[in-house]
This record gives C-alpha cells, sequence and structure tokens, in this order.
C-alpha cells in the first residue's frame, strides 16, 4: 500500500469577499490624512463662507487672477468650494459632507470596515439630500440654507404636488429612513411609550412610599403648608399636577423625610400623592410580564454583530457576476412531442390479448400509458391466473409482437396490475432543452439535482444526488452511458454555481470527458502540480482517490470541529459566518467524482483502486463528496461486492445479458432494454424506466465554451497532495532483489522512452503496487531518472543496444 503523507493544503479557496485593492500601510496613512485634511479644510471654508460669502461673490468668475482677493478664511479655493456646495449645491447640510470626508479619512487610517463606510456615505448623501429638500422649503432662491439644488427640487415639487404635497413626502422620506436605518416599527414605539409608562408608575410607587411612611394621620402643620402647597385635598385622591423642578424649598426644610427630591416628573403628568396611610388605594395588581432576551453565546454574538455588518457569508461573492448558461445553448428536437398513432395502440393491444388468450389466459381490462420511447400496458388478469404463467410468456409476447425490449411488471409494485412495455415503433428523443426547462428541475430545492430525462409516463424525472448518494452506471457499448454522464454534468452545471460544486474527472477513454478542460478554473477540482484536471492515467486516479480520501479525514475534522453533522448543516453555519475562518473552516463545495469506465481501473490497478472507493463510498456521503462510476462491464469482479453495497443508487443502459442486468442492478430486465439511452433507474427497490434526456457533444461544448469564456477562480479547487509510494525511492535496491520481469520493463520503457509505471502496468499487465516497485529498480539501476511530480520520468538510457550495454556492466 502506499505510504501517505498530508501535506497542509494549499489554500485555493475564496476568502476575499468584496473586490478590494490593497494599500500598505504607508498608504493608508498618507490617504487617510489626506481624507482628514480635506474634510477640515471643507469645514473651515464652510464656515467662512457665512462670513465672506457674499464679499467673495464677485471675485469668483476671476478664479485664475492672482490679483483678486478672496476674504475666505481659505482664500480662492475655500470660496470656490463653499460656493459650490453651499450656495449652488446643498446650503447647510453640505456641512455633512465635510463630515464624511473626515470619518472616511479616520475609517483609512484605523483600516475599518469598508462595507460600513460605503453604508456612511449612502445614508449620509440620503440626509444631504432630504436636509436640503427640508431646508429649501423655507428658504427663497439663493438662500443658503437648502442652496440652489434644494431650493430648486423644492419649486420643481411644489409646482406638482404643493407645498402639502411636499410636506407629506418629506415626513413619509423620514419615516421611511427610521424605518430602514434604525429598524423602528409601529411595536417598537409603542412598546417604548409602554416601558416608559411603567417605569414612570414604578417611580412614582417608589415615591409615594417615601411620602406616606413618615406621615402619622395627626398632619402637623408643615404637612398642612405642604398639602396646600400641592394643591391635595383629604377626600379625594385628586391627581395634582407635578412641578417639573425638583420642589426643595418648602419641602426638604419643613417636612424632612418627605424626600420631594425624587419628584423629577415631566411637566403635567399626573402625579397621585396620598398623605395618610390608610388612604393608600388598592391599586389593581399589575404583572408587568418581562421578556428576557434569548442567551446568547459570545460566538454567536460575534456572528450575528459580523452578520449585520457585512451580511451572511456569499460563496458566490468571488465570481459574483456569474452567469449560468442560457437555455438557448440546448438544442430543440423538434420531434413534435410523443408519435404514437392509435392504430399502433390498438395494434398492439390486440396482439397481447391474442397472445394471453392463445395461453388460456383472459384479461378484465387493458390500460395504456405512452412514454417518450415505450408504452406501457396495464392488464388486469381475470381471476385466478397466476401472474408467474404471464411472466413465463414474456417472449411468447415478444414473439407475437414482433418488437425488441418488451419487459414484463408482474405485478407492478403498488399497483394491482400487470405491466407489459412495448417500444414505440417512432421513439421520441427527450431532449435535454426540455427536462432543463421543465419546472421540477427549475423549482428543485435538492443540493445536486439531476435531471436524467423522462419517465414512461412522460414526466421528468429529477433526483437529487446528494440523497442517492453515490451513483453505478452500467450498460454495454453505445447505449448511452456517455451520453448520461454528460446528462448529470450539465444538469449540475445549469444549476449549481462554481462555488458550490466542483468535479474530478477521470476519463481513462481520454475522449469522453475532454472538453470539460474548458472549465477547469470554474468547476473542476485537481491535484496540486497537475497539468491536467482530468486524469487519464490509471497511476493518477490511485493518487487522486487517496487524495480525496484525506480531503474527507479533513472535512470530517471540520465537521467535527464546527459540532455538525453534515456538510449542509457547516455551509450555513459558515454563510451565517458562525465559523472562523482563521480557525481553518472554509466554505465547502461539494465534489462529485465522474469515473468513466471503471472497469479499466479495475483491471490495471485493482484493490488499489477497489480500497479508497470503497472508503469514499462508505464515508463520503456527509462530507460532500459523491461518487458517480460508469463501466461499461458490469462483472462481479469489477462492481464487487463491496463497491455494490456502498452504490444503493443504480442506473443500468441495456446489457448485453441477464447476468449482467443482474450484477448491476440485481434483476433482470437491463437485457431487454432498446438502447439509445433507454435505462432502468433503482435506487433500492422500486425500479424505474427512463427514457434518459439526450444532450451531443456540441450542446456540451457550447455550454462550456459559454462558462469558460467568463471570469474564473485563479486556478482549479486543489485537492490535498497525496504523496504516493514512487516518491519515495530508496536507491539501494539490491540486483539480486530485482523483480522477475525487470529487463521486460526495461525494455518497453526503453522503447516508449517513457518513463511511467502505469505504461508497466498496461503493457505487462502488473498491479500498480509491483509496476511502482520495478520503476524503482530502475531508477535505481540508471535507467529511468527521479519522480517529477506529475510528468512521466526521464528515461537515461538511449535505445535497447545501449540498454544491453548498460546491464551487462552492471554485473
Ligand atoms: N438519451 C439518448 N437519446 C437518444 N439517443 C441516444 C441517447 N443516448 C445515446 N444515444 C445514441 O447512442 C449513441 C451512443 O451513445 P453513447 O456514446 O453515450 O454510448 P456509450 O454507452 O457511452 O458507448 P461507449 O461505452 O462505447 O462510449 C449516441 O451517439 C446517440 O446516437
Amino acid at each position: 500500500m502506499a505510504k501517505s503523507k498530508t501535506k497542509p493544503k494549499k489554500a485555493p479557496r475564496k476568502k476575499v469577499e468584496l473586490p478590494s485593492f490593497k494599500l500598505s500601510n504607508q498608504q493608508k496613512l498618507v490617504l487617510g490624512s489626506f481624507l482628514i485634511t480635506l474634510g477640515i479644510s471643507l469645514a473651515i471654508s464652510f464656515i467662512s463662507f457665512f462670513f465672506t460669502g457674499e464679499t467673495d461673490q464677485s471675485s469668483l468668475s476671476h478664479f485664475a487672477d492672482r490679483d483678486i482677493e478672496t476674504e475666505n478664511w481659505l482664500s480662492k479655493s475655500g470660496a470656490w468650494l463653499s460656493d459650490f456646495f453651499i450656495q449652488r449645491g446643498f446650503g447647510l447640510p453640505s456641512f455633512i459632507f465635510a463630515g464624511l470626508m473626515c470619518l472616511s479619512g479616520v475609517y483609512v487610517l484605523m483600516n475599518i470596515n469598508k462595507e460600513k463606510l460605503r453604508r456612511h456615505w449612502f445614508w449620509g448623501v440620503l440626509i444631504i439630500i432630504w436636509s436640503s429638500i427640508l431646508l429649501g422649503f423655507f428658504g427663497n432662491k439663493n438662500a443658503i440654507l437648502g442652496g440652489t439644488i434644494g431650493f430648486e427640487i423644492n419649486s420643481y415639487l411644489q409646482d406638482y404636488i404643493g407645498k402639502i404635497g411636499v410636506v407629506l413626502l418629506l415626513v413619509f422620506g423620514l419615516i421611511t429612513y427610521l424605518a430602514i436605518r434604525f429598524k423602528v416599527t409601529f411595536e417598537s414605539i409603542a412598546n417604548q411609550f409602554k416601558s416608559a409608562k411603567s417605569n414612570l408608575k414604578s417611580e412614582l410607587s417608589d415615591m409615594k412610599e417615601d411620602i406616606i411612611v413618615p406621615l402619622d394621620n395627626n398632619l402637623s402643620e408643615e404637612a398642612e403648608d405642604f398639602k396646600s402647597a400641592f394643591n391635595i385635598s383629604e377626600e379625594e385622591e385628586k391627581p395634582i399636577e407635578a412641578p417639573l423642578e425638583p420642589v426643595e424649598a418648602p419641602v426638604k426644610s419643613k417636612i424632612e423625610k418627605i424626600t420631594v427630591e425624587k419628584v423629577i416628573v415631566e411637566d403635567k403628568t399626573p402625579l397621585v400623592v396620598k398623605v395618610a396611610e390608610e388612604e393608600v388605594e388598592e391599586e389593581d395588581l399589575e404583572m408587568k410580564v418581562v421578556k428576557v432576551a434569548e442567551e446568547v453565546s459570545e460566538t454567536d454574538n460575534l456572528a450575528n454583530k459580523l452578520v449585520e455588518d457585512f451580511g451572511q457569508f456569499d460563496p458566490t461573492l468571488e465570481l459574483g457576476k456569474y452567469q449560468f448558461p442560457p437555455l438557448d445553448l440546448l438544442k430543440q428536437y423538434d420531434t413534435g412531442g410523443i408519435t404514437i398513432n392509435q392504430e399502433e395502440l390498438e395494434s398492439n393491444k390486440n396482439k397481447i390479448v391474442e397472445t394471453l388468450n392463445n395461453y388460456k389466459i383472459g384479461i378484465a381490462s387493458i390500460k395504456a400509458t405512452i412514454g417518450p420511447t415505450v408504452t406501457l400496458y396495464e392488464i388486469v388478469p381475470e381471476a385466478g391466473v397466476r401472474i408467474s404463467k404471464i411472466k413465463n410468456l414474456e417472449d411468447d409476447i415478444a414473439l407475437s409482437l414482433a418488437a425488441l425490449g418488451i419487459r414484463i411488471i408482474a405485478p407492478i409494485p403498488g399497483k394491482g396490475t400487470i405491466g407489459i412495455e412495448v417500444p414505440n415503433k417512432n421513439s421520441t428523443i427527450v431532449s435535454m432543452r426540455s427536462v432543463i426547462a421543465s419546472k421540477k428541475f427549475q423549482a428543485s430545492e435538492m443540493h445536486l439535482p439531476i435531471a436524467l430525462g423522462k419517465t414512461i409516463s412522460n414526466e421528468t424525472f429529477v433526483v437529487d444526488l446528494a440523497k442517492m448518494p453515490h451513483l453505478l452506471m452500467a450498460g454495454a457499448t453505445g447505449q448511452g452511458k456517455s451520453v448520461g454522464l454528460n446528462a448529470v454534468l450539465t444538469s449540475l452545471l445549469y444549476k449549481k454555481h462554481p462555488a458550490e460544486v466542483k468535479f474530478v474527472l477521470v476519463d481513462p477513454k481520454k475522449v469522453e470527458l475532454t472538453l470539460f478542460n474548458k472549465i477547469e478554473r470554474h468547476y473542476l477540482a485537481k491535484l496540486p502540480d497537475e497539468a491536467d484536471a482530468i486524469i487519464t492515467d490509471n497511476t493518477k486516479v490511485i493518487h487522486t482517490l487517496n487524495s480525496l480520501c484525506i480531503e474527507m479525514d479533513n472535512r470530517y475534522e471540520m465537521l467535527k470541529n464546527a459540532l455538525c453533522r453534515n456538510i449542509a448543516e457547516y455551509n450555513v453555519k459558515f454563510k451565517a459566518r458562525k465559523l472562523n475562518p482563521n480557525d481553518g473552516h472554509q466554505y465547502l463545495p461539494y465534489i462529485v467524482l465522474v469515473v468513466d469506465e471503471f472497469a479499466d481501473l479495475i483491471m490495471t490497478a485493482g484493490k488499489e483502486v477497489e480500497t479508497p472507493v470503497a472508503r469514499l463510498a462508505q464515508l463520503a456521503r456527509a462530507i460532500g463528496i459523491h461518487l458517480i462510476i460508469a463501466t461499461q462491464r458490469p462483472s462481479v469482479n469489477v462492481i464487487t461486492g463491496i463497491i455494490k453495497a456502498n452504490f444503493p443508487a443504480r442506473i443500468a443502459f441495456r446489457v448485453s445479458s441477464k447476468i449482467d442486468s443482474r450484477t448491476i442492478l440485481d434483476a433482470g430486465g437491463a437485457d431487454q432494454l432498446i438502447g439509445r439511452g433507454d435505462m432502468l433507474y433503482t435506487q433500492g427497490n422500486d425500479m424505474i424506466r427512463i427514457q434518459c434526456a439526450f444532450v451531443d457533444t456540441p450542446e456540451v461544448e457550447k455550454i462550456v465554451d459559454f462558462i469558460g469564456a467568463q471570469k474564473a477562480y485563479p486556478e482549479a479547487y486543489l485537492l490535498p497532495e497525496f504523496v504516493g509510494e514512487e516518491s519515495g525511492t530508496s536507491l539501494d535496491i539490491d540486483i539480486s532483489d530485482r523483480d522477475k520481469l525487470f529487463k521486460d520493463a526495461a525494455i518497453v520503457i526503453v522503447t516508449a522512452q517513457q518513463g511511467s509505471a502505469s505504461l508497466l502496468q498496461r503493457k505487462l499487465k502488473l498491479g500498480y503496487n509491483r509496476a511502482g516497485r520495478i520503476i524503482d529498480q530502475l531508477e535505481a539501476a540508471g535507467i529511468v531518472g527521479p519522480f517529477e511530480g506529475s510528468k512521466a520520468r526521464q528515461v537515461l538510457v538511449t535505445d535497447l543496444i545501449a540498454l544491453d550495454q548498460h546491464l551487462e556492466n552492471e554485473i
């Protein structure tokens, strides 16, 4: 087994949220001071304008003339600026502008977040406009209150909505401002009122006690004075008007214990002061319900503040302008809908009924559902007919209908009928466009929605890859596997932003998925230092699979630290800014591993591929790594038990034998499909027949061209580095320890002039480990150079004659 060394991952991830240009600390100091100076200068010239503005009027038009003097404290510039801002601009509110300038300087100096500053400017400018209109309302032309702008807007508005209209508009503007900026609502004002009222009440009752306690029934003269001073009658608890000022002299001096200083009550607030204890009125016991704010932990507090300041984290921000491919890129197959005529239906029905009658099977009723490729005839046999009898007649019915691809489902699960699927004479192409455009797909809330095609009842079939969680695809050559894979990838491209999903593409055939190279920096993931993102070399597949296992382990660690059970929860938490990127957290995109031709991999690398694939299949679902594995040969040594057990979702295109069908689906049926995208899908028990959506290579090309032409990330999503056995060569390999095939291997390598282990694997039919060992021995023997990462090793011996000499010299 290859030794695995993990290296800290390079971080290709997007942390930058806003497009920003970085300033050095010195530059910040200079810019910040400049802005503050500018703000102060503006303020000085504005103030001066009120004293010197009139005198300076005449000199404004002679700005260049140095002989003409100005009185403004900042001379000509001050006169010009203040005239521009105050006279011709916004009037008094222009001071806010100076303030904003200073504030910007402070923000730059102290390196405070720009988003907040941007908000200050936004609201500041709105306030300037609003208040200049307000002041313009009271001023006349050229008045400096609201400036020319305030005045002109006012007169314009008054022409159309009149003075009252302007006042209403201003009030409306103010309410909107308060509601949006300070989140003021009607309820919050009412609550404020209520709490103020109850505070006042409780204060008053405190005070009442203070007054009541020291007084006995026989009021002293002083008390009488006090009462008369406050105009209190003994019979009634008449509210008296409390004076606004603290009542000091008459009370404090005479009745010591009445602490009337406390009565600092707003003018006109009714105040009930009782003079005798027994006169205390039993007030209705009022209960105040105190709302206790929910306890928030410190991180929540911080997260809430961050979300308040910056909004939720948006993973798509770095490619904020990214546009999803439009539907027009997909071809519209104008087949005029499903074409099955009444005659065909009728004759098929008759043939079925006849055939069954020949075997003495009576039919109670028959119903047809027309799909894009096949029509389902549902029959209800007469009472007493054995289902197995009908099932056994499959071949006979096929014969009498003279059609391939007849499938009998006896009984249809969930329905009390027997289904006979008969292919239509003219099948309809299910275009990718039709399934992508369907509401079912467009409105789907799935994590990784895939529009596979249409069911037998012509409904678009959409599944969530995240729920599958891995997909096994098999089918004989030319039956639609590659189209199926493209349909899966296209679906994801139409629904998921590059920040949300990444593909790892393994394509030993080297031709099927190469197109996707164009979207490498948008959607693909690869090993660091790898030239191509699409993996065509079997050795690199092993590295990539192991690297994905490392990524899986890393992600589990992150999930554990974040106390999340799956990637969806983790990402929600990350978006809510509850996870600190400085602690190694980052937004996690889904990773979809697509392996075309899995059989080829298993044949050449065996266990070394099977083990990581099985590991990923067992564990990776929660952390968002999903596998799609396609194979031509669904034999048991390719789809082994351990792989099968972890791939509950399977797709079978037409296969050549019943055994293959059983291997892939655990049931027959795939051998009776008609090909060209006709497929069976199962995710457990139910088996659904689907016509796969058709997406042609030119369509895929258009989509990847469209995406590829847009702004991309600086590089593909980098997977963790995996250092295989290959690089850890120990050069002291004894000649006697050499592999039996050492010489053959040397010949292969020198002939091909390419020092790669996978070449040996292919030519000599070796396992990966053995090929790797031989390469090490060849290096030790000086036939190939050292490991060079993604490139093949250099071959140091030029031809076979030189090789012979080299080996002879060794002995
Ligand atoms: N969903 C479909 N609808 C209509 N025609 C289809 C569909 N899928 C495949 N076909 C037809 O079948 C042909 C072969 O399909 P595809 O290339 O996907 O086969 P394959 O299984 O990948 O073969 P191989 O394993 O040899 O690469 C296509 O060129 C197309 O004409």
